[in-house]
């Protein structure tokens, strides 16, 4: 069902993960389709618990294999990531695949000086001079918006504020140019003004160095900004997917269009928000058949409900999963778009 063609250099087929919890394996994700291009961001949307996180670390080989077990395929240029030791795995880390997370304090090392943190991922996967090396350090701050970099090269991480910390987070994960970068949450622990210019130097990144982004993220305010693509995660599934205007614009699976009401938006300032009733399901009781998004939109008759929901495509690029979208509606409210 999903889109490959040659552009995509990242495939992700039939991926899942399941974690050891009290002896027994449980998938955290399911089954994931997913492919990244060049020059693009691709957002990945869900509540705490949907399984964004566990997606990510999977791409980037970060599970204990005694705790965890991954099967499928990550096609990334040709290579299966799946299929690569520690060392393996190490060579593409860092200098094809760049991480950001959610929290920059954690992400950087307390006792050295900003310059060595950028510096030792080029040491482990470049062979620049100590002098081009210093050259890239500070080409790399610039780049991230930093306005003082030689300043900020020779300070330490508590000397920065949690934007400019996030600038380094970002300059070390693009110093060797990687053709996929993976940003956690990148902005979540930030000031709303703050958050926009670190979309923004994304947005730059992304451009300048045609660069394929996985932005995760709750906040459908900034996949709204930021996002070219946008896939919809629910309990360990991908729900929807398709272009930032196919979200935003004809959502269709139950809970993407939850999602979007439950958000506040310039016409429903002052009223009282959507709240998508329940929780997502824990690991031990994600449901094995149906549509997992059932139980939280309990006036849709079960009849709507395929017994196995497999992804749609319903227009070129835009899949859903199970076909209750067709009938559904919100109790108070009738089928339409929704404007962000
Ligand atoms: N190491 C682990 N062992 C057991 N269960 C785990 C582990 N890591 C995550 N989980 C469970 O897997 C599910 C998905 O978690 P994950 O962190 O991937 O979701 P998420 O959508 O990224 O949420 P958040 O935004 O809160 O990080 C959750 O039910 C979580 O409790």
């Amino acid at each position: 069902m999903s889109v490959e063609t040659e552009s995509n250099f990242l495939n992700i087929k039939d991926v899942s993960t399941a974690f050891k919890i009290d002896g027994q394996f449980y998938d955290a994700i399911s089954h994931i389709d997913l492919q990244v291009q060049h020059d693009e961001i691709l957002a990945i949307v869900g509540e705490s618990g949907c399984g964004k996180s566990t997606l990510a670390t999977t791409i980037m080989g970060l599970h204990d294999p005694e705790e965890t077990k991954i099967s499928g395929e990550i096609d990334f240029e040709g290579t299966d990531l799946l299929k690569l030791d520690d060392d393996g795995y190490n060579k593409f880390r860092g200098a094809k695949i760049g991480m950001i997370f959610q929290d920059p304090l954690s992400a950087l090392n307390p006792l050295k000086r900003i310059e060595d943190q950028i510096s030792e991922v080029m040491d482990y996967h470049t062979t620049l001079t100590k002098a081009e090396k210093h050259a890239r350090v500070l080409e790399l701050l610039d780049e991230v918006g930093i306005v003082n970099p030689q300043r900020t090269a020779h300070q330490f991480p508590h000397e920065l504020s949690g934007g400019m910390r996030q600038r380094v987070v970002i300059a070390i994960a693009i110093a060797c140019k990687p053709d996929l970068i993976i940003a956690d949450e990148p902005t979540t622990a930030l000031d709303v003004t703050i958050q926009a210019q670190i979309l923004d130097v994304l947005r730059d990144i992304q451009k300048e160095n045609h660069a394929g982004i996985i932005l995760i993220t709750h906040d459908l305010g900034v996949v709204a900004e930021t996002a070219d693509r946008v896939a919809v995660m629910y309990a360990g599934q991908i729900v929807e997917q398709g272009t930032a205007e196919q979200i935003f614009n004809t959502p269709e699976h139950p809970y993407t269009r939850s999602l979007l009401r439950s958000m506040p938006q310039r016409d429903n300032e002052g009223d009282d928000l959507y709240v998508i009733k329940g929780n997502v399901p824990s690991l031990q009781k994600m449901p094995s058949a149906g549509d997992r998004f059932a139980p939280r939109i309990p006036w849709v008759p079960a009849s709507a409900h395929e017994a196995d929901p497999v992804m749609h495509e319903i227009a070129p690029g835009h899949e859903v999963r199970c076909t209750c979208y067709k009938t559904f509606q919100f109790p108070d409210q009738k089928k339409g778009s929704v404007t962000v």
